[in-house]
C-alpha cells in the first residue's frame, strides 16, 4: 500500500545509528548536506527523469542527455554549487550527480581540464582553464586510436614541428591511427588534448599532448583536415549509448607551438627539444588522477546494486512456510548472505580505500610541485592495481545482485541491468585491467629484487621488508574468533602476497631474457598483483570472505592449513550473522533517492509487487490490446494451420 514502510521492521533491527553512518559514507558532514539536497532536487526535477531511457532511440536519447548536460549546468550555476564541494572536486561530479549518466561533460570536466591542469605550463591553464571552467569550449581526452589504447608508446598520430611558420602539423598517417573511443568528441566537444607523437627534424621524440580545436565556436562544423563522428552503438541499450564515443582523423592540421602542452617537455622556437628533468611518465598524470577517481566510483556502483539486492532480498520471501505461516526472507538463507553481504562489506572497503587513495594522489601530487618524484611509482602501481581490482570486483558484484534478485532483477526496472551495462567498460577504460595488474607486478619484482641491496621498501610495499619473516609465518589461530583479530588477519595477507610474489621473482630469475620471462610468468604475476592490492583494501568481514574464496593461495603458501581455513569459515557464517539484523540499515546509509537508485525493488519503502505490476503496463508493447504484426504474420499462419487440420 502506498505510504507504509514494508521495511520498517528490517530497519528496526539496527544496532548502529543509521543518522551517523549516513556521515560517514558521505565523507563528511556538509558533503552529506550537499549531495542530500542535490539528490533530493533531482529527484524532484521532471527534466532528470529516468525512466523513459529504455524505449528512446538513439538521436532521441542523446538529445535528451545534451539537454539534461545544459539543465545541470544552469541549475549549478543557479544553485551556486559551483566550487562548494571541496577544492578538489571538479564541476564534473555536480554534473555527475545531476546528469547521473555517461555524458560528454565526464570527459570535460574528468580528463580536458585534469589535463590542462596536469599538464600546462602557468601560461596556457591562464588562456584555457578560465575558456573550459565557463564552458566556454567543450573539451575531450583524445588518446586511444583504433590500432592503440593500452600500449600508448605504440600511438601513431603525429605531430611534426614546422619550424618556417613555428607551427604543429598533426596528421594521422594510417587508419589505424585514427582517434578512436574518445568520449564526448563524437558529436559535441570543440577541442580535444590529442596524444601525438612529435617529431622535430625527423626526429620521434615520443607521444605528448597538444590541445586541438576540433570544431567551429560558431557553427560547431568540423575545421578544416577534421574528419570526426561518432563510432557507433555499444553494449546496452541506453547505457554508454548517451555518450558520443568519437572517431577523428587529421589531415595536415596546424596549430599554433604553444599550444603543446609543455609543463614536462618543450619545444622551442628554434624547434629545439627540451625534457626538463622529470620523468616521462607525468605524460599520464590524468590517467593516474582519472584512475584514483575510478575507485570511489566503484564503492558507488557497487553500493547502488547492493542497496537494491539487499532490500529486495528482506522483501523476498520464498519456500519455508509452516501451517500457512510466512514464507522464509531469502535475505535469511545462508547462500544469499554468503553471497550478499561480502559485497556489502566490498562497498564499504572500496569506500574507504578511495578516500585512502584520494590521499596518496594529492600527497603525491604536493611532492611533484617540489619537483620530489619519490612516490610517483608508488602512486601509478596503487592507482592502477587498486583500479583494476575494484573495478573488476565491482562489475562482478553487479551481474552478482542481479541474479541475487532472481527473476525480477532481469527487468529493466530492477535498475540492475542498465547499471551493470553502464559499469563494465570501467574494466576496461583508463587502462585495461590486465594491462594495468602487470604494471602493480612490475614494481612488486622490482621491488623485490633491490631488497638485496638495502633499498628499503616504503608504503604499501613497506611489509617486504620482513620478508624473512613473512617467509617463515605460519598462522597461529586456534579457534575462529582468532580470526576477528585484525592482525592475524592482515599478517596471513601478508605472508600471502610476499610468498607470492617472491615465487614469482624466483620463477624469473630462471630466464637468461627478463622480459621474455615475464610474458612467460605473466598469469602469475597478475595473481601476485592481485594479492598485493587485495592486501590494500583488506578489512575485517571484507578480508574473511576474500581468504575463503582464494583459500587455495592461503594454503599453498603455507601460510595457514586446512583447518585454519576451516575456522576462518566458520567466522565467517558467525559475522554474517551479526551483519543480518543490520543489512537493510547498512544500505539505507547510502542515502540513495528511489529516484538515484531506479529500482523497483530497491524502493525504500519495500512496496515491489504493485510497483512492478503497474509498470509492466507502461510498456509501449501494451499499448495495443493485440501487438503489431500479429495479424499480418502470425494469424495468417494459425489460419492456415486451423484450415489443414480440418481437411
Ligand atoms: C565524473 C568526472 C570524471 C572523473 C571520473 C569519474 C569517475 C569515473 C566514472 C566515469 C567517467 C569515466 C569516463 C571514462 C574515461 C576513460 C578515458 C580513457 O580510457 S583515457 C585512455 C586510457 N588509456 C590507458 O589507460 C592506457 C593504458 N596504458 C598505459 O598507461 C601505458 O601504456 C602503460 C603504463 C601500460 C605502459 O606505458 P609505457 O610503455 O610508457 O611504460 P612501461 O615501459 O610499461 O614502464 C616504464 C616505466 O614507467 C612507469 N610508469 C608507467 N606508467 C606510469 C604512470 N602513469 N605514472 C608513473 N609511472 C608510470 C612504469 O612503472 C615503468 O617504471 P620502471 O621503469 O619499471 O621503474
Ligand atoms: C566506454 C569507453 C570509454 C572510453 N573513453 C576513452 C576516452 O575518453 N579517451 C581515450 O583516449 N580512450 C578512451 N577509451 C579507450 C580505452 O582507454 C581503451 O579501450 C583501453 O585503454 C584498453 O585499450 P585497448 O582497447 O587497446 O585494449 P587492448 O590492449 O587491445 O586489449 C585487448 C586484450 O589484450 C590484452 N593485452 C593487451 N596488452 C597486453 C599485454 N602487454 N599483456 C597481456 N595482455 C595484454 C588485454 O588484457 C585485453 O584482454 C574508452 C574505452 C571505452 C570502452
Amino acid at each position: 500500500m502506498e505510504g507504509v514502510d514494508h521495511l520498517a521492521f528490517e530497519r528496526n533491527k539496527a544496532q548502529f545509528d543509521v543518522d551517523e553512518m549516513k556521515i560517514v559514507w558521505a565523507g563528511s558532514r556538509e558533503d552529506f548536506e550537499l549531495s542530500d539536497r542535490i539528490s533530493r532536487l533531482v529527484a524532484s526535477d521532471p527534466v532528470f527523469r529516468k525512466d523513459d531511457r529504455a524505449a528512446l532511440g538513439r538521436k532521441e536519447l542523446f538529445k535528451n542527455t545534451l539537454r539534461k548536460a545544459a539543465h545541470a549546468w544552469k541549475r549549478v550555476i543557479e544553485l551556486r554549487l559551483s566550487g562548494e564541494f571541496s577544492a578538489l572536486e571538479p564541476e564534473a561530479y555536480k554534473l555527475r550527480a545531476f546528469v547521473d549518466q555517461p555524458a560528454f561533460t565526464d570527459l570535460h570536466w574528468g580528463m580536458f581540464v585534469p589535463a590542462i591542469q596536469g599538464q600546462g605550463t602557468d601560461e596556457q591553464q591562464q588562456k584555457w582553464l578560465p575558456l573550459a571552467y565557463r564552458m566556454q569550449i567543450i573539451g575531450c581526452y583524445a588518446q586511444t586510436e583504433l590500432g592503440h589504447g593500452s600500449n600508448v608508446q605504440g600511438l601513431e598520430t603525429t605531430a611534426t614541428f614546422d619550424p618556417k611558420t613555428d607551427e604543429f602539423v598533426i596528421h594521422s598517417p594510417t587508419l589505424t591511427s585514427s582517434k578512436w573511443w574518445p568520449g564526448g568528441l563524437g558529436k559535441v566537444s570543440t577541442h580535444a588534448v590529442v596524444y601525438a607523437r612529435l617529431i622535430i627534424d625527423g626526429q620521434d621524440y615520443g607521444v605528448h599532448g597538444f590541445i586541438v580545436q576540433l570544431r567551429s565556436l560558431d557553427d560547431h562544423l568540423p575545421l578544416p583536415g577534421i574528419t570526426i563522428g561518432d563510432i557507433g552503438m555499444k553494449f546496452g541499450n541506453a547505457a554508454y549509448n548517451t555518450m558520443d564515443n568519437g572517431v577523428l582523423t587529421f589531415d595536415h592540421v596546424r596549430i599554433p607551438r604553444n599550444q603543446m602542452l609543455m609543463r614536462v617537455s618543450q619545444v622551442t622556437r628554434e624547434g629545439k627539444y627540451v625534457h626538463s628533468n622529470v620523468p616521462r611518465q607525468l605524460v599520464y598524470g590524468t590517467m593516474v588522477y582519472v584512475r584514483q577517481k575510478i575507485v570511489a566510483d566503484a564503492s558507488v556502483a557497487l553500493s547502488r546494486a547492493v542497496c537494491i539486492a539487499t532490500r529486495y532480498s528482506a522483501v523476498r520471501r520464498q519456500f519455508g512456510s509452516h501451517n500457512g505461516g510466512l514464507e522464509t526472507q531469502v535475505i535469511d538463507y545462508k547462500t544469499q548472505q554468503s553471497r550478499l553481504f561480502p559485497l556489502l562489506a566490498s562497498a564499504y572497503a572500496f569506500r574507504f580505500v578511495g578516500e585512502w587513495l584520494l590521499w596518496l594522489y594529492t600527497d603525491v601530487t604536493e611532492r611533484l610541485k617540489a619537483k620530489d618524484f619519490s612516490t610517483l611509482p608508488e602512486a601509478h602501481a596503487c592507482t592502477a592495481g587498486l583500479k583494476s581490482l575494484t573495478t573488476t570486483a565491482t562489475a562482478d558484484g553487479i551481474e552478482e545482485c542481479r541474479k541475487l534478485c532472481g527473476g525480477h532483477g532481469y527487468l529493466c526496472s530492477s535498475g540492475l541491468p542498465e547499471l551493470f551495462a553502464v559499469y563494465v567498460p570501467a574494466c576496461t577504460y583508463e587502462g585495461d585491467n590486465i594491462v594495468l595488474l602487470l604494471q602493480v607486478a612490475r614494481h612488486l619484482v622490482k621491488t623485490v629484487s633491490q631488497l638485496s641491496t638495502g633499498n628499503k621498501p616504503v608504503g604499501t610495499t613497506a611489509y617486504m621488508a620482513r620478508l624473512e619473516q613473512l617467509l617463515q609465518y605460519h598462522s597461529d589461530v586456534k579457534k575462529a574468533e582468532d580470526w576477528l583479530k585484525p592482525n592475524v588477519v592482515l599478517e596471513a595477507f601478508e605472508a600471502r602476497a610476499a610468498r607470492m610474489c617472491v615465487a614469482c621473482a624466483q620463477n624469473l630469475s630462471k630466464f637468461s631474457n627478463p622480459e621474455e620471462g615475464f610474458q612467460e610468468l605473466a598469469a602469475d604475476l597478475v595473481e601476485a598483483a592481485v594479492a598485493h592490492c587485495q592486501l590494500i583494501v583488506v578489512s575485517n568481514v571484507y578480508a574473511l570472505s576474500l581468504l575463503h574464496k582464494h583459500l587455495g593461495d592461503f594454503i599453498s603458501t603455507g601460510c595457514i592449513d586446512p583447518k585454519q581455513g576451516s575456522l576462518a569459515n566458520e567466522q565467517l557464517r558467525n559475522l554474517y550473522s551479526q551483519v543480518r539484523p543490520n543489512a537493510v540499515a547498512l544500505v539505507d546509509a547510502y542515502n540513495y533517492t528511489d529516484h538515484y537508485l531506479g529500482s523497483i525493488l530497491g524502493r525504500y519503502d519495500g512496496n515491489v509487487y504493485p510497483k512492478l505490476y503497474e509498470e509492466a503496463w507502461k510498456d509501449p508493447l501494451n499499448d495495443s490490446i493485440v501487438p503489431d504484426g500479429f495479424k499480418e504474420y502470425i494469424q495468417p499462419l494459425l489460419k492456415q494451420q486451423l484450415r489443414n487440420a480440418r481437411l
